[in-house]
């Protein structure tokens, strides 16, 4: 304190009274500290020694509260509830508690007021408890902010207008007051002391500001006793909010830790033996399997063990879900090779969920908004499908069978999935067109159709099964349509009847892979010939429903092409198939959603422009799994190349199934297909035989049969002069071998008969020539014709024997 040299420090500014006054001097024939203590006012040895003591009161008071905090910390971690965060009265003993407590210290501590003290003081003012007369104190020196020089200087020459007061007078207010603020005190003080100038107040200032920033220090050294001494000066509620806090991030913390040791668990899982595979009996140990298996396949490479495959573990996977979700190997291997592991489990959760109940309002009859109002009128629970359909209403839940209600049997919804009617509004059709839905029973896309024609132009409804026909002519009665007519024929003949359709809807039969919610059966029956079969028919039906179709069409000349299945052997393959048959382009369907068409699929590559198919999914939209395509006919004229070799592409084994080497033929299921087959190699203008070549055979084998036979006489005699003894060697016209095995035992013993005859005849003959040798160039002997005579006799008969045997074989 008192007037300093500049010998330090540079100054900050002159004081008022510093610029009166000479520079100190100093007599260094004594100690420092005798030359200060002579020099000291009364006042500034009285604020020297209360300064010390509170030095000394500080460390004191922060010694106490390290002891204190170390014993007490553990228990207050663990005993905060977080429902007294929320318990006001609590909060408000625990706040006068702290309020009394702050209020002794400060009288303790000789009336210096520490900052709990303070904020004490300011909490309970918070409560509007404060005295009005202390408030003008505390708007300077509280507040939770320190005071800056600024300020104070500012406050002080406040005072100093105010008050033309007697330092004495000043001494005793700084007496009563000082217990109060330090800083005022400190403030008066120096106001007091003038005639130590200005830059005594300066300076002081700065040597507290020191003091501070070494408080600060010793403070940061120790970050416990200022967190402690925080949770002090904090309201209750704040406290307890800061605990809460610090809580909530020691959970998170944890739950990561969890996190990350599920992680590194799942690194741990350990591929099972085959016993251990065989061994396990709970489907939960299964599900846990499955959900271990796809997390190795997320990222392979890390978390694989190194002695086994991706295809090991793929298999696994497979099994294990057949296992659970009831599937068979073949089916699940379709979905794997189309969803990602992450997404086929989504899928199949799905396909385990019934689809919400879904009507359309016939617009024919009623409007949306009506039916809807007569629907809850009788309790049914329901809201528009979405925005996407201006028909369809979703049906949460109903106190009668909607089957059943007034308004059904007046017509005036149909009971309709979501998705069936996406390929109607692919379709778009238009009043006064001539329409053809080519697979259309039970007839919910036809009834469809049929109102957005409102009853104009020409529908044609046909089916090939008579009798889900009966279901398409009843709703149809019930659902008030006029414009249709029925019919009932394989689609894959329908071209030979009726041509020159605007729009065709081909809704084709297909194995059901996005309906198993529906039907569940098709998880375990379905089998790698139902999906030939299926793809197969949808190849010719899908042709034939473009060749129906015109290309002039001044409306139309569109077709859509939907299955409920996801298969892209169904849908993407069977589109791609018909664009290079046919004159059709692909054009967006106008469906603003659903999931793109895929562009490729395993090895094969589909035209680019099957990204404007859609496809639909269960997991994604909670509707059936569905596809659309919408085709447009450019041209009726039929690619030369579809008619020459429209299969060049594709494997025999892919035109028509293959049937396993051993089957019973009474098999219904077989009995079926051969039949089927039989009645294709008999019906020879049939579609089918445009594209598809017959199996087990060899290209240009069933010319040379056709040729082969006729001639096998000639054939015979050729093999006579190659000396061919195997029945099954028979030559073809370009004179090439061609291995051609008889079908049956009986025509394998005819063959054998013949072969046997004409050995017969050649040894025969060999004879004869021999006998004749010696006078082979004799003639006309006629010991020779007769001789020759009675040689012939023999022959003929040889000859009509092989005649009559040759005749069987080509009989059978
Ligand atoms: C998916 S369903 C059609 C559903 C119908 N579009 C609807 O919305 O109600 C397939 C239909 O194709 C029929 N179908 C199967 N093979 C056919 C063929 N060769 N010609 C015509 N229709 C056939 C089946 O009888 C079946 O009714």
């Amino acid at each position: 304190m008192g007037r300093k040299i500049n010998l330090e420090r540079p100054k900050k500014g002159p004081g008022r009274k510093a610029r009166k006054q000479p520079e100190p001097v100093f007599t260094f024939s004594k100690t420092d500290d005798d030359d200060s203590q002579k020099k000291l006012s009364r006042h500034q040895v009285k604020r020297l020694k209360k300064r010390e003591l509170v030095k000394v009161q500080k460390k004191e008071d922060k010694k106490t509260k390290k002891t204190l905090k170390k014993t007490a910390k553990p228990t207050a971690n663990n005993t905060f509830d977080p429902a007294e965060v929320f318990n006001v009265e609590k909060s408000r003993q625990k706040y006068q508690q702290l309020g009394q407590k702050s209020k002794q210290q400060l009288s303790n501590s000789n009336g210096h007021q520490n900052g709990a003290g303070k904020k004490g003081r300011n909490l309970f003012d918070s409560d509007n408890e404060m005295d009005e007369d202390e408030q003008p104190a505390p708007k300077l020196a509280t507040g939770g902010a320190r005071v800056t020089k600024s300020q104070m200087k500012k406050f002080l020459q406040q005072a100093d207008s105010d008050d033309d007061e007697d330092s004495d007078e000043e001494e005793m207010d700084s007496d009563v007051d000082e217990d109060d603020e330090e800083s005022v005190d400190a403030a008066e003080d120096d106001y007091e002391d003038d005639d130590d100038g200005g830059e005594e107040l300066d300076e002081e200032f700065d040597e507290e500001e020191d003091d501070e920033m070494e408080d600060d220090e010793e403070d940061e050294d120790d970050d416990e006793d200022e967190e402690a001494e925080e949770d002090e000066d904090m309201l209750p509620i704040e406290a307890a909010n800061k605990k809460l806090k610090k809580r909530l991030e020691r959970e998170q913390k944890e739950a990561d830790d969890e996190m990350a040791e599920a992680a590194v668990n799942r690194e741990r899982f350990t591929f099972p033996s085959e016993e251990e595979v065989a061994q396990t009996s709970s489907l939960q140990d299964v599900h846990i399997r499955i959900k271990d298996v796809i997390g190795v396949l997320a990222d392979f490479s890390v978390n694989r063990d190194p002695n086994r495959s991706r295809c090991e573990y793929i298999d696994l996977l497979r099994k294990d879900l057949c296992l659970y979700y009831s599937y068979n190997d073949y089916f699940m291997g379709l979905l794997m090779d189309i969803f990602s592991p992450n997404e086929l489990l989504e899928f199949l959760e799905a396909s385990e969920i019934q689809r919400p109940v879904t009507i359309r309002t016939n617009s024919l009859k009623t409007r949306r908004r009506d039916l809807a109002q007569a629907l809850i009128n009788r309790g049914i629970n329901l809201d528009p499908i979405g925005k996407w359909s201006k028909e369809g209403l979703v049906v949460y839940s109903s106190q009668v069978p909607l089957g059943a209600t007034p308004e059904y049997l007046a017509g005036h919804y149909m009971l309709q999935g979501g998705s069936s009617m996406l390929p109607v509004m692919a379709l778009a059709p238009e009043e006064n067109e001539r329409i053809l839905d080519m697979c259309a029973a039970p007839g919910g896309k036809s009834s469809h159709i049929s109102a957005l024609m409102k009853n104009t132009g020409v529908l044609f409804v046909n089916d090939a099964n008579k009798e889900r026909l009966h279901a398409v002519v009843g709703n149809f009665h019930r659902l008030g349509i006029q414009n249709a007519v029925v019919t009932c024929m394989d689609g894959i003949k329908f071209g030979d009847i009726m041509k020159g359709f605007d729009r065709v809807l081909l809704d084709a039969p297909c194995t059901g892979a996005g309906v198993i919610s529906k039907d569940p059966s098709v998880k375990a029956t379905k089998t790698e010939i139902d999906v030939q079969r299926c793809y197969n028919l949808q190849r010719r039906l899908l042709l034939t429903a473009i060749d129906c179709l015109s290309a002039n069409s001044p409306t139309g000349g569109y077709l859509v092409y939907s299955t409920c299945s996801i298969l892209p052997q169904e849908n993407e393959w069977v589109i791609d198939f018909a664009l290079k048959r046919r004159n059709v382009r692909l054009v967006p369907t106008g469906l603003d959603f659903g999931v793109e068409g895929m562009t490729n699929f395993g090895p094969h590559r589909f035209h680019p422009t099957m990204k404007h198919t859609r496809r639909f999914y269960p997991h994604t939209h909670n509707l059936d799994g569905f596809f659309v395509a919408k085709l447009q006919k450019f041209s009726d004229a039929i690619p030369k190349n579809a008619e020459d070799d429209p299969v060049e592409e594709e494997p025999v084994e892919e035109e028509e199934m293959q049937l396993p080497k051993k089957i019973d033929k009474r098999d219904w299921y077989y009995k079926d297909i051969v039949e089927e087959r039989k009645a294709k190699r008999a019906d020879t203008n049939h579609v089918v035989t445009v594209f598809q070549k017959p199996t087990n055979v060899k290209k240009g084998t069933k010319k040379s049969k056709q040729e082969t036979q006729p001639t096998l006489a000639k054939g015979q005699e050729e093999k006579q002069h190659a000396g061919t003894e195997d029945p099954k060697q028979q030559s073809t016209t370009n004179g090439t071998k061609q291995r051609t095995a008889p079908e049956s035992k009986t025509e394998k013993r005819e063959a054998g008969e013949a072969l046997r005859l004409k050995k017969k005849l050649k040894q025969v003959q060999e004879q004869n020539g021999k006998a004749t040798g010696f006078n082979k160039n004799k003639t006309n002997n006629k010991a020779d014709k007769q001789a020759n005579q009675k040689r012939g006799v023999k022959k003929d008969t040889f000859k009509k024997k092989v005649g009559k045997a040759h005749r069987n074989y080509r009989a059978s």
